[in-house]
């Protein structure tokens, strides 16, 4: 068992008392803590720009050494049986619920959400062990008759080490849940945490040591450079991103040079749209949940394009800008904080001049649009939630992932004028339908080009149900069965008796 921690104030922000800080930000793989030779980078606190000390940035060569120690557990994983992989699931569940505070202050701390949310995170990630868990035995097959004389079965088996990737927006809550799909299946795991928030990875490490076999799990830290490492390793035969689809054209790229399985859990412009006979206090509640302003809107699933119907728009407006002053931007360690920073100065640079672009094309700025005035948050990335209405179908702030807390508010009258603008974006992930008609919500629900389609709501996730991307959004069903079968391959075996 390795115990690399120490006692540590976490920030000199924190509204709790202390927190343990991971003293030890090396590669974690087979069950023992190693040396980057890729060096050290330094990761910050979003709320005040400062650095919270080095981690390590793994290169092709530290990659490798971690698929080895993955590749040398597989066997004996894959042949623990079921029941005996589940307990041991159930057993990190537990250790991620016993230790969701501090788990939740390092995400804090790190990607700049609310700490409050991010022990939701957390007892998302625990859930998703748990469920995984509940679904071993489902990674069953089938038998065909072949009449006398002959057996037909089907069975399903891991497919050896697995490399997930995933984004910032929820550091813990990726590592934790995309992990226990593979590992329920009986592969092996490295998984590659966001350069910009890896602090809580190297606690989960911290905390699970010794539960699973050496090399079962393990975790390699860095930029760019890692996670093509991780890609291109010919090692790993099936590789997740979380991601932007940018990333996800690159990661399919180099799997296409070793036909490798690839699930891609990419980026959206989602529309939520409001019919006028929709209960328009639900509707605007339903708008500013769909925008998760809480982490600044940066959500893949968060529904960024607002599609009022014109006769209904004031009274929608209204709501919306009563109802967005719950969300203050404040220190993401504070548990009253309703809104936390955004994760970098690169994405707040980027937030800021999609507000620029916004003003340029002409879209009336509604509220926010600035950082907020708060002397304790001006060396921080925050953004005052923000709405652009007057906003036409065809500007960039209603064509492009923003990932940032701006809403883009466009008016409709003629419904087939709306879907096809609702359609046009490349991506596919959510949607959103605001009526109190069942005909008009199944008439919406299939005409959205998206893998998710909500019906009076918005941004919830309903583990079991699977999430995932119509078109440039992605490929593969995640948070379901379909998740655990990606990660198996089947196999017949015909049988002469
Ligand atoms: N569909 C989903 O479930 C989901 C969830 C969260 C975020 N996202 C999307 O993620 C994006 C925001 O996150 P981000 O900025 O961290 O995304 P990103 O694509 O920049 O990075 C995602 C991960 O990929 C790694 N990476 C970057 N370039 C790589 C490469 N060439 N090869 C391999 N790995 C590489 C990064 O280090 C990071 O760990 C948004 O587009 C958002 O919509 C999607
Ligand atoms: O990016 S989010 O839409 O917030 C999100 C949250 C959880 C999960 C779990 O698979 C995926 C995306």
């Amino acid at each position: 068992m390795n115990s690399p921690v120490q006692e540590k104030p976490l920030t000199d922000q924190t509204s709790l008392s202390s927190v343990r800080l991971p003293l030890v930000r090396d590669l974690y793989y087979g069950g023992a803590w190693h040396k980057p030779q890729g060096g050290y980078a330094p990761t910050f606190n979003p709320a005040n720009a400062r650095s919270l000390g080095e981690c390590a940035e793994a290169n092709a060569l530290d990659v490798d050494a971690a698929v080895q120690a993955a590749k040398k557990a597989y066997d004996g994983w894959k042949r623990t049986k079921p029941f005996e992989r589940a307990a041991l699931l159930r057993r990190i569940a537990a250790v991620l619920r016993a230790n969701a505070l501090e788990l939740a202050l390092l995400d804090a701390s790190n990607c700049g959400a609310p700490v409050a949310e991010m022990q939701r995170d957390v007892e998302f990630a625990a859930a998703a062990y748990d469920y995984f868990a509940g679904l071993v035995t489902e990674a069953k097959g089938e038998t065909v008759p072949m009449g006398d004389g002959m057996v037909n079965l089907t069975v399903r088996e891991p497919y050896g080490v697995v490399g997930r990737i995933v984004a910032y927006n929820h550091p813990l809550l990726f590592l934790g849940a995309k992990s226990a799909a593979p590992l329920a299946a009986g592969n092996t795991v490295v998984m590659k945490p966001p350069v910009q928030a890896p602090l809580s990875a190297y606690r989960f490490a911290e905390l699970i040591d010794g539960i699973l076999p050496p090399g079962v799990f393990n975790i390699v830290t860095g930029g760019t450079a890692c996670g093509a490492a991780l890609a291109a390793h010919p090692d790993v035969p099936v590789i997740g991103l979380v991601g932007s689809v940018e990333t996800g054209r690159a990661v399919m790229r180099s799997a296409a040079d070793r036909i490798k399985r690839v699930s891609l859990e990419l980026g959206g412009k989602n529309a939520l749209i409001v019919y006028p006979d929709a209960d328009l206090d639900r509707a605007s509640s339903g708008a500013v949940k769909g925008m998760n302003f809480t982490w600044n809107g940066q959500s893949c699933g968060s529904t960024s394009r607002l599609f009022v119907h014109e006769s209904v728009h004031d009274e929608v407006m209204t709501g919306i800008l009563k109802k967005i002053r719950a969300y203050q931007p404040g220190i993401p360690t504070d548990p009253k904080t309703t809104q936390g920073a955004i994760v970098s100065k690169a994405q707040f640079d980027k937030v800021m001049r999609y507000i620029d672009i916004g003003l340029a094309e002409g879209a009336t700025l509604a509220c926010g649009g600035k950082r907020p005035s708060d002397p304790a948050l001006q060396d921080g990335y925050f953004i005052e939630p923000t709405v652009f209405t007057n906003v036409r179908a065809d500007m960039r702030i209603a064509r492009e992932e923003i990932f940032g807390p701006v809403l883009s508010v466009i008016r409709w009258s003629d419904e087939e004028t709306m879907f096809d603008q609702v359609n046009a974006v490349e991506y596919g992930l959510t949607g959103a339908v605001f009526t109190r008609d069942l005909a008009i919500a199944h008439r919406a629900a299939s005409r959205i080009e998206a893998g998710l389609v909500w019906v009076n709501n918005s941004s919830s996730h309903f583990l079991g149900t699977g999430f995932g991307g119509y078109k440039q959004s992605g490929l593969g069903r995640d948070e379901s069965l379909e998740e655990l079968l990606f990660y198996t391959q089947p196999k017949n075996i015909n049988i002469t008796l």
